[in-house]
């Protein structure tokens, strides 16, 4: 099986993230894609990150209606911080015979020459490249005949927003999927 990895914090998912792997799923020949909820990005602080089991609920609770998404716990396992490398020795090790494919944000492309052991990611994996503005966007991407671009219409939502919004008493409804919305506004969570 053809399997996209969508790598990320999910502090919280948000509407962003499954537009992103709708639009990929519907024009790739990819048969699944599993969001792997990352315990701690080696590049984040921890200060706003909200514990590993709410994300993978809220994650959980975002892709129920989507047959092909899966919410992956496999780092939870793992030492921290999440180094991706290391995520996908263990996965190749557990699934032999799927091909994996890594998703990301244009974002976490303009920092990828920083990730550990990036050029053993790159050499083994296809990267699909989502587009986004960043503060760097004028900044050259790195090329490589494993990166694709994908060619899809621009999000400009993301978890730092929302989260800041939460703690402002903001409406962040139309960002979130309506069960994580819930789970957030029957809580206290990012207050
Ligand atoms: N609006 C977006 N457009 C393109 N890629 C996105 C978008 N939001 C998230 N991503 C990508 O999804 C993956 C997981 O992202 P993450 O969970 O960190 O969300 P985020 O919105 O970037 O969070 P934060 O604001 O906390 O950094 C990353 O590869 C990121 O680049
Ligand atoms: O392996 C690395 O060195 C590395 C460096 C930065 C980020 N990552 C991973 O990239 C993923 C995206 O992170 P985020 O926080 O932008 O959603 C997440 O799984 C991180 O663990 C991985």
């Amino acid at each position: 099986m053809n399997i996209g990895l969508f790598f990320g914090s999910f502090n919280p998912i948000h509407i962003g993230h499954l537009i992103i792997a709708n639009y990929i799923i519907e024009n790739s020949s990819l048969d699944k894609i599993w969001f792997v909820i990352s315990p701690q990005n080696p590049f984040k602080e921890k200060k706003t990150l909200l514990g590993d089991h709410h994300r993978l609920e809220m994650v959980n609770l975002a892709i129920q209606k989507y047959p092909k998404f899966q919410a992956s716990n496999v780092e939870f396992n793992l030492p921290k911080p999440s180094y991706t490398i290391d995520t996908l020795v263990v996965l190749k090790e557990k699934y032999p015979d799927h091909n994996f494919v890594l998703l990301m944000g244009q974002d976490n492309l303009l920092s990828f020459h920083k990730w550990k052991n990036y050029e053993q990611i790159i050499k083994y994996y296809k990267l699909l490249i989502y587009p986004r503005i960043t503060k760097e966007s004028q900044k050259p991407i790195l090329c490589h005949p494993n990166i694709e671009k994908v060619s899809a219409p621009i999000i400009e939502i993301s978890s730092t927003m929302i989260r800041k919004m939460i703690k402002e008493n903001k409406n962040v409804y139309p960002m979130l999927s309506p069960e994580v919305f819930n789970y957030i506004d029957g809580s206290n969570l990012y207050k």
